[in-house]
Parts: structure tokens; sequence; C-alpha cells
């Protein structure tokens, strides 16, 4: 019977023993050097060997230029880590299935053999031959073994990382195949499947969006645990099995999976795994969305109401990424405190021309998408407070018209200071007017935070670029509060304000009053 092996398999066995024969016979029959022609040779070998180092200590060749700026170097990521760690792509490989095996049928007892007496030993077998159980499938047949599935990628929702600057440092990751066949060979009851290739998780933060790299979103990620398969594993190759043409009526009574020629030899092949390039995009998850001008007191008040401890300074743009912090619910509530909890995000200051990508451009203002009450801080002390507000609710609106159409509050911080005590109840006055108070309508809050974003809705951007509405078009602040974030002056009021907004806003958690 001709030996038929995967070509794959380590089946080049003897190639390789007359390979190393050979060798060991080319080194013998090398004539033997006298001393002098020895240490020639052992200097040159030396002198080659010196090169081959020093080749190896080379730098290597500067790759063509489009090839250096696909993916952002290490340093400008540790320099400029805000313009990349909410967006990456990555490529996903899933695992190979593993090979299936061509096998053998079992050598059965010659018919023509002479019976010999049956002994007790005999038990169980047939003419002195074990009788072998193979394990069958629902229609009887003998199942044979099979290549173990390769391993898919998983993308999870994880709780601990957060941002995606990690893609940017590697950005390739491959799920490992599955295990071939046991053993080329004889069918036999003891063969099992290769394993299966395990899955690989990736963790991602809660908040961001997978999509296909100028394709379909595949899912996001808003919740912790929530998790996507990007990439399927290849399937198993199947085994067959190999026998000579007359017994191959008798050996489909036990399988249909009889080689017919060598062409069938492609069956046992494993499926290549998927690979998908994928984009991920963070939008942070947050209920509230602390904006204002920098040095305005956003990082400071997150600081002052929950446990987070962002960097805070006296100079501009300190914060460079949304920083998150946990509010705790309100006591009064009682047993339904935990109802009124809510996540807060902190973001980078925003600076007029921010839109046309001044300070720190205006990117990061996707991390708003998912808040339902914006709080704008004020530096109450500041030169002109409210035009620094309006410059503020001018960019939100370049970015994002439907932005200004959420429940907002205004906190004017600073108040400790003298300068900002003195006028704090006619800037109050300035700013609750500045906007109409017919439109404050909570049904347009549900719409726009159901349905789609201003991002990438240029028609509604240009639209309020034409300068359709103006910001006394848009709702008037549900509040309007003065407060020293630093000193701890007025942060319960400023707290009632930011509840009451949140339970206006539609929520499912809070009971109907
Ligand atoms: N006097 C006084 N100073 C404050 C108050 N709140 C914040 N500051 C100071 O204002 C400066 C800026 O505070 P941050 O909280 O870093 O301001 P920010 O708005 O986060 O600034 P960016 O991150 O640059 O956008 C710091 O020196 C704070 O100590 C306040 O209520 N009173
Ligand atoms: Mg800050």
């Amino acid at each position: 019977m001709p030996l038929l092996l995967h070509p794959r398999f380590p089946s080049s066995h003897a190639a390789a023993c007359a390979h190393r024969d050979a060798a060991v016979h080319h080194r013998d029959a090398r004539p033997a050097l006298h001393l002098p022609e020895l240490h020639a040779t052992r200097q040159r070998r030396n002198n080659v060997a010196c090169r081959a180092t020093r080749a190896r200590e080379a730098p290597p060749p500067p790759l063509p230029k489009q090839k250096q700026t696909v993916a952002p170097a290490a340093a400008a990521l540790s320099k400029e880590a805000h313009k990349y760690f909410d967006h990456a792509v990555v490529t996903v490989r899933a695992g190979d299935g593993g090979h299936g095996a061509v096998l053998a049928m079992p050598a059965s007892p010659s018919t023509d053999a002479p019976k010999s007496p049956r002994r007790r030993s005999d038990k169980g077998k047939r003419n002195g031959v074990k009788k072998v159980s193979y394990k069958r499938n629902y229609d009887g047949s003998v199942a044979l073994p099979m290549g173990g599935h390769g391993g898919d990628v998983v993308v999870y929702a994880d709780e601990a990382s957060e941002t995606l600057l990690q893609f940017h440092e590697k950005a390739r990751y491959c799920a490992k195949r599955g295990g071939n066949v046991g053993a080329a060979g004889t069918l036999s009851s003891r063969m099992h499947n290769g394993f299966a290739g395990e899955t690989l998780r990736i963790p991602v933060p809660v908040g961001t969006v997978v999509k296909r790299k100028k394709g379909a979103v595949l899912a996001d990620l808003a919740h912790p645990g929530d998790e996507v398969i990007v990439a399927r594993g290849g399937q198993g190759g199947i085994s067959l099995i190999d026998v000579p043409e007359y017994k191959r009526r008798k050996a489909m009574a036990l399988s249909p999976n009889i080689m017919r020629d060598a062409s069938d030899k492609v069956l046992i092949h494993g499926q290549p795994g998927e690979e998908v390039s994928l984009e991920l995009t963070l939008r942070v998850v947050a209920d509230v969305g602390l904006v204002g001008l920098p040095n305005a007191g956003k990082s400071t008040l997150l600081s002052a109401i929950t446990l987070a401890r962002p960097d805070i300074a006296d100079y501009p743009f300190t914060t460079l990424m949304p920083n998150l912090g946990r509010l705790g619910g309100d006591p009064s509530l009682g047993a339904l405190q935990f109802s009124s909890e809510a996540t807060l995000a902190d973001l980078p200051g925003l600076i007029e021309g921010a839109h046309l990508g001044k300070g720190l451009g205006r990117n990061f203002l996707r991390h708003l998408r998912r808040t339902r009450v914006i709080v704008h801080v004020v530096d109450a002390a500041a030169d002109d407070p409210v035009d620094d507000y309006k410059i503020v609710r001018k960019e939100l609106r370049m970015y994002n018209p439907q932005y200004l159409e959420r429940p907002y509050v205004v906190v004017l911080n600073k108040i400790d200071l003298p300068k900002a005590q003195d006028r704090l109840s006619s800037l109050a006055f300035e700013i609750s007017s500045i906007g109409c108070e017919e439109c404050d309508d909570n049904n347009t809050i549900k719409g726009n935070l159901n349905g789609s974003t201003g991002e990438n809705n240029t028609s509604s951007e240009t639209k309020a670029e034409g300068g359709e509405k103006e910001l006394r078009d848009y709702p008037i602040p549900q509040a309007v509060v003065g407060a020293s974030v630093l000193k701890h002056i007025g942060i319960d009021e400023m707290l009632k304000e930011i509840r009451a907004a949140l339970g206006k806003c539609f929520d499912h958690r809070l009971p109907e009053p």
C-alpha cells in the first residue's frame, strides 16, 4: 500500500536523515589540513564571523518614506498621546483550522488463516484479533478525527483599560491555530480530534466603538463585559480513510470519508482563519461632561466631588485626555440613592478657534456624545466671563449643534476671589438670559441621545456655521450657580442643580415622580 502522508506532516524524516548522512560523509571526506594551512583557514573564518557580527550590529537600512508614516513613532506617542488615545487601527487574524489526516484501515484477520482453538483469554477477540469499538456519528458511521478549530478573536470592554494607546505600539494580533489530528497512521479507537485554538481576547476601554476599516460598525462596547467576535477561526480539516480500490465498498460501510484519489487530500487541510482590519474609536461613557476654557477649574471641580485625582495646575491645557470620576448618589433619596449616581467626564480646555484646530483642537468633544448633561465651568474672575462662556457654547455648536440642546448647568467658579464675588449676580443674570425658554424641550433631548450625532454630520455643522441658529435660539441653562470648587463653597447647591438636570433627562433608572 502506498504510504500517503500529508505534505505538511513531518514526512521527510528519511530525506532529512539522508541529508545528514551526506553532510557527515562530506565532513569525513575533507582532506586533512597541515598546521599553517589550518591557522590561515581559522583566520579567514574569524574575519568572516567578524564581518557577519558587524553586519548584524549595523543599523537596519532606513525604510522608504511612505512606510515610515504608517504608525506614529513611540516618541510622538509619549509626547502627543492626546492625539492618539481615542483612535486606533488594528489588524486581527483568527487562527487557521488544524489539519485532519489520511488514515489507513487496520489490518483485518485473514479469513484463510487456520482457526486456532478458542481460549479463555480470547474473549472479546475475533479470530484472535481484538474487536475495535470506534466512536460513531449519529448515522452510525465511524467518527473520524478532525483538525482543531482555529482560535477566534474577541474584543471586549474592560474596565481596567483606559485608552487605545497600546494599539499604536502593537497593531497586529493573531489567535492560535487549531491542532492537527494526533498522528497520521492507522484508524484506531484511540485517535482524537486536534485541540481547538485558544480564543484571543483583546481588552479595550469601555465605550469603544468597533468598526470594520471603511466598513460597518460591528459593536459599541458601552458596558463593562460587552464583547464581540471580530474574526472567526478556520474550521479543522476532516480525516480520510485510504484503502485500495477493491476494499472501498466494504470501507464505505464504515465511513463515507473515503479517499478516491490524491486530489481529495485538500479536504484534510484546515480552513484559514479570518483576517480583518478594525477601526477602534473610544467615546467615553459619562453622564455629565465638564466643559470650559483652560484654567476654569474643571479638573478641580471633578476632584472636589469625586474620588478622581486629575492633574491640576495654574497653566492652560493641564488636562490632555478626558478624566472620569464617579459622583456618589444623593443621600436624601435613601434606598434609591444609587439611582442618582453619575459618571463625570472632565474634558481638556477649549479655546476660540478650536474647531479650526487651535489649542488642542476639538476632537475630544466626541467624548460628549454619550453625556446627558453638560456642565459649563466658567472662571468668574476672568476678564470677560460672559464672553468666555459664549466662546465655549459656539465651539460646541460648531462641533455638534445638538450638544446645545442638552440640559446644562453653568458653574461660575472661583467666587472665593473678590473680583468674582462682586459681579456674581450680574454675571448670573446675563448668562441665564442667553437662550430661549420655550425651546427647553425634553423631547429634543431624547431625540439627540438616541439619534445620530453631528460628529460626522457636516450638514448640521454647515447649518450652524451659516449662522441660521444663534446661541439665543438654544435652551437657557437649567441653573447658573456660583461656587468655589477649590474652597468648597457652594458645592451642595451645585450638586443639587446637576442632579436636578440629570433627573430632567429621560432616565429609566429614576422612578417617575
Ligand atoms: N481661587 C480659586 N482657584 C481655583 C478654583 N478652582 C480652580 N482653581 C485654580 O485654577 C487653576 C486651574 O485649575 P484646573 O482645575 O487645572 O483647571 P482646568 O479647567 O482643568 O484647566 P485645563 O485642564 O487646562 O483645561 C488651578 O491653579 C486651580 O488651583 C477656585 O474655586 N478658586
Ligand atoms: Mg484640567
